[in-house]
């Protein structure tokens, strides 16, 4: 996942291969809660692990159910009692034929507090079970779940005797629960269904806890998101509960209902999720498709229907039980006017194609947009406004001209998945204009690895990949620096000093001596090196860790000899260059700049005085526990400055078009911070 304050993304170009998406957020949600009022153990397999999950589960821990992972599994032994348990609450009515809690806080104790973060499809259904289980609760989230409307849900509770009180606002979380008292379970229970599906869906997976009799749900105005309710009602089948529905307005759970595990269940994959890719397909996929797999024609999930609606902007969808694959097919795209009432989340991504259609597109019916993270409707107009679309917001519909103009922008993304994963797709735009998505880790809520995901099947041409290149002499404090920007700006990053010490050190294990007579037989061995660099740090040549070899005062002194010889140079261009990918690139070393990316985009030379640069080494090497003397230091690294400067080929030299920095009298930290300011003064959304 990026963690970084924001991910620059450049003109992208084309699409093509194959994604795997993570499991449903709705399903997996719901499986989770299910499992844990089921009895017995359910095996859940493909879960989705993401914010709001971790949320879930961690309420569940809290509640006491066992979690635990088994193989890359997740095993929820469930809360619910043995079919002889006693009552709701743990001493109330038996009338009401409820099941208690079976580790319910005792009375007189505080509440059990639990953080739902901003995940309404844990806020909505562990509002109700609670409420009957019995129990004292506070429920919380984070200040957006506190502005999401939880009032329908909580009035239908109160009709049945459930004791729920605001803490803050009336009609929103935080909320205390209070164990109910006697249940009026005879009354078909009134619920809202305009504002959202989620208070039926708690309904419908709470009752069944109490279902000692027929249990009537009527919905009052017309359900949206109809869908998810069929999700809903999919998943109770799978735990035992068989819900008698009269068109969308009743809904009957029938005497007797009693959760059981399924034993394992299988989570499909997101089809909102699969909504970016079916628009990269139909946007980017010119030569070859996107393939996606874990969801397909087969899904239980409404927003699968997200393809019908690319398909009638023009994407060209072909499809099995659980893969689809994507290729553009009209171009522009197709201009349509579309009720969104059935697919609300992949909605909003028909909104970003719509910057590439022929003419305005319309999407109705998405009043449910408000009062989602964030307000959806005002959110996405606004900053499709900044590409430059003409765009029209009304209380429930948003119609979209294409940009006659783009501009780069800063895409801000109130902390809602949704905005960050949808308008990396403008990033296709035909004017090349650059895009920033701000706070890229909000998709951590439904797709943690999206932007992997999304940088592994788009691509672009090579000088669009911004390349940062920092060269100068040894011990300046280029490593240091380079990877910290990279850091910072989620950038790849690359040391080619290391390739050339790993040339040296696999030289000399071969036995060759470092002269002009073996340079073609080193630079053969440079050309067939077997490295990996680790996510963890780790240098490895052909599978044995060399970290440790490769930092030494030897190892960089043989890499200096190598590097003199031009045919080993010439090996290793090309695999320099392959770490030009997305987002961008970070590299060091002594040619950056000069011959490797000559078209890099910044490039720093930094320096530091030879006196300061033996005393950063002299504490490197110390702080190792390895023992060495100042003098002799200095005189090796101006030994190693002499070779690298004075060679023939690729000498350390400043590029002609480098920002000189000397780092002589900075902190780490304000090196870091000049380089990140000339980079902003280059960005096209500079605010300079
Ligand atoms: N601005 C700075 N102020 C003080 N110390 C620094 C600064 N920058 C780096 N250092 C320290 O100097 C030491 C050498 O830094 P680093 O290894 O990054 O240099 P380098 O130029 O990459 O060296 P080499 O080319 O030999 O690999 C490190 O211990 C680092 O923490
Ligand atoms: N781009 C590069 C990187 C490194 N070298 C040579 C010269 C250095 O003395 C040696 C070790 O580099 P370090 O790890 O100290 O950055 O490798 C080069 O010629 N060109």
């Amino acid at each position: 996942m990026f963690s970084t304050d924001f991910l620059d993304l450049a003109p992208l170009e084309e699409a093509g291969g194959t994604v795997v998406l993570p499991g449903s957020k709705s399903i997996s949600n719901r499986v989770l809660l299910l499992a844990a009022l089921s009895g017995g153990t359910t095996v859940v397999h493909d879960l989705l692990d993401s914010d709001d999950t971790r949320v879930m589960l961690d309420a569940l821990r809290a509640l006491g159910c066992s979690v635990e992972e088994q193989g890359g599994s997740i095993a929820i032994t469930g809360m619910a009692p043995p079919p002889s348990g006693g009552r709701l609450g743990g001493g109330r009515s038996d009338v009401d034929g409820g099941r208690p809690h079976p580790n319910p806080p005792p009375e007189g104790e505080g509440a059990r507090k639990l953080f739902l973060g901003n995940a309404g499809t844990a806020m909505r259904p562990l509002t109700a079970a609670l409420a009957l289980l019995g129990g004292t609760y506070e429920l919380s989230g984070v200040p957006r779940m506190h502005e999401r409307p939880i009032g329908d849900l909580v009035d239908a509770l109160r009709q049945l005797g459930c004791r729920i009180d605001y803490l803050g606002n009336e009609g929103f979380p935080p909320l205390r629960i209070h164990p109910a008292t006697a249940l009026q379970l005879d009354a078909p229970i009134a619920v809202r269904g305009d504002v959202s599906s989620q208070f039926l869906t708690a309904l419908l997976m709470a009752l069944p806890l109490v279902a000692s009799r027929d249990v009537v749900i009527e919905v009052v105005g017309e359900l949206i998101s109809r869908p998810y309710i069929e999700i809903t009602l999919n998943m109770l089948q799978r735990f035992g509960i068989a819900v008698r529905r009269e068109g969308w307005q009743r809904f009957t759970i029938p005497a007797g209902s009693r959760y059981r595990s399924p034993g394992e269940i299988h989570v499909e994959a997101d089809a909102s999720s699969a909504s970016y890719f079916v628009a990269l397909g139909a946007i980017a996929g010119v030569r070859q498709p996107v393939r996606i797999e874990g969801v397909g024609a087969g899904s239980i999930q409404g927003d699968i229907r997200f393809v019908e609606a690319a398909r009638q902007m023009g994407a060209d969808v072909a499809s099995g039980p659980n893969w689809l694959e994507v290729r553009r097919g009209a171009w522009p795209l197709k201009a349509v006017d579309l009720d969104c009432n059935h697919i609300p989340d992949a909605a909003m991504t028909l909104a970003v194609m719509a910057l590439y259609a022929d003419g305005p597109t319309t999407l109705r019916n998405i009043a449910s947009w408000r009062v989602k993270e964030t307000d959806r409707l005002a959110a996405m107009a606004t900053e499709l406004r900044k590409l430059g679309a003409d765009v029209e917001e009304g209380a429930d519909f948003l119609r979209v001209r294409p940009p006659r103009a783009w501009s780069a922008a800063r895409i801000h993304t109130y902390d809602d998945h949704r905005m960050a994963m949808c308008f990396a797709l403008a990033a296709f735009n035909p004017a090349g204009a650059h895009l920033r998505i701000e706070d890229p880790k909000c998709v951590g809520k439904t797709f943690p690895d999206y932007f992997e995901a999304l940088f592994s099947v788009v691509q672009t041409s090579r000088p669009h990949i911004p390349v940062i290149c920092v060269d100068g002499p040894t011990a300046s404090g280029k490593g240091t620096l380079a990877s910290e920007v990279a850091r910072r700006l989620g950038y790849h990053y690359l040391d080619s000093g290391a390739l050339y010490r790993i040339t040296g050190l696999a030289a000399t294990r071969a036995g060759l001596v470092l002269d002009e007579a073996h340079e073609h037989s080193i630079a053969k061995l440079a050309g067939s090196l077997d490295i990996v660099f680790s996510t963890a740090g780790r240098v490895l040549l052909s599978g044995q860790d060399v970290t440790d070899a490769i930092r030494t005062e030897e190892a960089g002194m043989n890499a200096s000899r190598v590097s003199a010889l031009p045919a080993v140079r010439t090996a290793l261009v090309a695999l320099q260059q392959g770490f030009r990918r997305l987002p961008g690139l970070v590299a060091d070393g002594r040619d950056m700049g000069t011959v490797i990316f000559p078209d890099a985009q910044l490039k720093v030379y930094l320096t530091a005085s030879a006196a300061q640069r033996a005393e950063r080494r002299h504490k490197q090497l110390i702080s190792k526990g390895i023992s060495a003397t100042l003098a002799a230091l200095r005189a090796d690294l101006e030994a190693r400055d002499h070779r690298d400067s004075s060679r023939a080929v690729a000498p350390l030299k400043p590029a002609e078009d480098a920002l000189l920095l000397d780092n002589s009298g900075q902190t780490v930290e304000e090196s870091v911070a000049q380089v990140l300011r000339w980079w902003e003064e280059k960005q096209p959304f500079s605010t300079k």
